[in-house]
Parts: C-alpha cells; sequence; structure tokens
C-alpha cells in the first residue's frame, strides 16, 4: 500500500517542528527516515499515525487516514512507538495480544486465531520463553522486541516503526531488521522506519529520507543521500563512507 505525505506541517508547543514535509513510500517498499537528534522524525511517523495535530495529506492507498475511525486505521497501519507506555504487570503475551485489538468484538474476547497468531510472532521474535513474564521484569533489549512483536501482530500492510533497534545486540538487530525485510517481501508489507544507524538504513531500505531542522533534505536511493558532504552537513560528524555489498554505503567514523 502506498503512502504519501503531502505538504505536512506540524507545530508543538507553538513552535514549528515539521515544515512542509513530503514523502511518497511505494507499495512493499522499505523507507528509512534519517536524520540528527530533534530533527523531527518520531513527530513525523506520529503525524502519520494521528497523534499529534498536523496540516496537510497523509494518504494510504489513497484513502485519507484522517478520515478513519482508530480502528479502522488500525487495521491498516501498525506503529512501534520508541518509548512506549508499558502496562506494569502485563506480560509479554497479553501484551503483544493487544495488537489483536483491531479485530476483537467490543465487550468480545479474542479468538483462538488470535492467540495463535501472538504465539507465532513471539516465536518470531525470539520471545517465546518469555510470553509469560511481566513486562517490568525484561532487559530494555527484550522489552523493544515485545513493541514490535505487538505491532507485527496487528498484521497491517503498513508498518512504522520508530528506532526499532536501538536497545538491541547486534545479533538481534540483523534478526529485526531480517525478519521485517521477509515480512515485506511475503507479505507486501510498506515499511518505514526512523533510525539512527546509516549503515543499517541503508543495507536495508530502497530509500531513504533525511529530515533536518523539520524539513525533507536529502531524498533517493541510500548510496545518493549518505556521501560524505550530506552527513557532515547534517549531523556534523566526520565519516569515510565505502561502498559495501550492492554498492550500499557504509559508514565508519573518523577522528577528527
Ligand atoms: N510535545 C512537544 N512539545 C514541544 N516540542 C516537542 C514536543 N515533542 C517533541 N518536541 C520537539 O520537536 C522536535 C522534534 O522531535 P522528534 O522527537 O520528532 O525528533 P527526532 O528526530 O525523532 O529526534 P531523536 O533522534 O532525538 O529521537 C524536537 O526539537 C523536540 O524537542
Amino acid at each position: 500500500m502506498t503512502v504519501r505525505v503531502s505538504g505536512l506541517d506540524v507545530a508543538l508547543g507553538g513552535r514549528p517542528v515539521l515544515k512542509g514535509v513530503s514523502l511518497e513510500v511505494g507499495a512493499g517498499s522499505w523507507t528509512a527516515v534519517i536524520g540528527p537528534n530533534g530533527a523531527g522524525k518520531s513527530t513525523l511517523l506520529r503525524a502519520v499515525l494521528g497523534l499529534v495535530p498536523s496540516r496537510g495529506e497523509i494518504t494510504v492507498e489513497g484513502v485519507d487516514l484522517g478520515t478513519l475511525k482508530p480502528r479502522q486505521r488500525a487495521r491498516l497501519v501498525a506503529y512501534a512507538p520508541q518509548n512506549p507506555n508499558l502496562p506494569v504487570g502485563m506480560t509479554v503475551f497479553d501484551y503483544t495480544l493487544l495488537g489483536r485489538s483491531p479485530y476483537i468484538p467490543h465487550l468480545g474476547r479474542e479468538s483462538a486465531r488470535d492467540r495463535a497468531i501472538t504465539a507465532e510472532v513471539l516465536d518470531r521474535l525470539d520471545l517465546t520463553a518469555f510470553a509469560g513474564r511481566p513486562l517490568d521484569h525484561l532487559s530494555g533489549g527484550e522489552r523493544q522486541r515485545v513493541v514490535l512483536a505487538r505491532a507485527l501482530a496487528q498484521q497491517t500492510r503498513v508498518l512504522l516503526l520508530d528506532e526499532p533497534t536501538t536497545a538491541l545486540d547486534i545479533g538481534h538487530q540483523q534478526q529485526v531488521m531480517e525478519l521485517i525485510d521477509r515480512l515485506r517481501l511475503s507479505d507486501g508489507l510498506t515499511v518505514v522506519t526512523t533510525i539512527h544507524d546509516l549503515t543499517l538504513a541503508g543495507q536495508y531500505a530502497d530509500r531513504l529520507v533525511l529530515v533536518s531542522g523539520g524539513r525533507v533534505a536529502a531524498a533517493g536511493e541510500p548510496a545518493r543521500v549518505l556521501t560524505r558532504p550530506v552527513v557532515e552537513e547534517h549531523f556534523d560528524a566526520r565519516v569515510r563512507v565505502t561502498p559495501g555489498a550492492g554498492g550500499r554505503p557504509v559508514l565508519s567514523l573518523e577522528r577528527p
């Protein structure tokens, strides 16, 4: 499903945070939103979800998201926030099962299928052993995988993931990114992630959108966006950029 954002303006606390942001994410593709701290990346995802007031147009497959009821929207777009509120004492299984809420009738109970989907997602994320454990008894990386599990249990065609790998060790980073990519290819998911690891972004995403100072500063294939001058200008970092597998850029820090 194609996601289109056009002329998006967001102001928070009376201050403009996003200014005229436009982007198009093709159906079944992966776009990574990159940019320095405070650039407006999370705000962009939250605006698509309708979680912050915005001006401009946001459509999924031509449907204006603003016209949908929350349940309808939740069947179309799943979101894994960077810092979610995790109910104290709730188990990993029950939290992941919340992803099935848009399919459970009001005042109804989850079906055997909802529970089976939840169990399958936990298995795919290496979390089965944690199913009965309260969320507050997990490590940061385990919790991050559970938040992703809840989003995957929602079984939407569009996935918005805010920093899905920040708390993960290198093995789990790879496992999560590969899983997202497999789901994208097998189920035709459209994926938008914010991500700070620029090499990781360039390895998995078809397109990068660089947000800086609330505007889109560059967009395109990873090798076109991740150049030394661009990284230096927008991140104030000295890096070496070398072509990796498939010409995708690999960044390493250089000491000034
Ligand atoms: N509720 C709010 N009220 C006022 N300003 C806000 C609010 N939430 C975020 N901001 C500001 O909006 C700007 C963009 O924040 P956002 O979280 O979108 O940045 P980001 O690019 O995701 O940053 P990071 O990489 O640090 O996570 C920041 O300057 C932030 O301080």
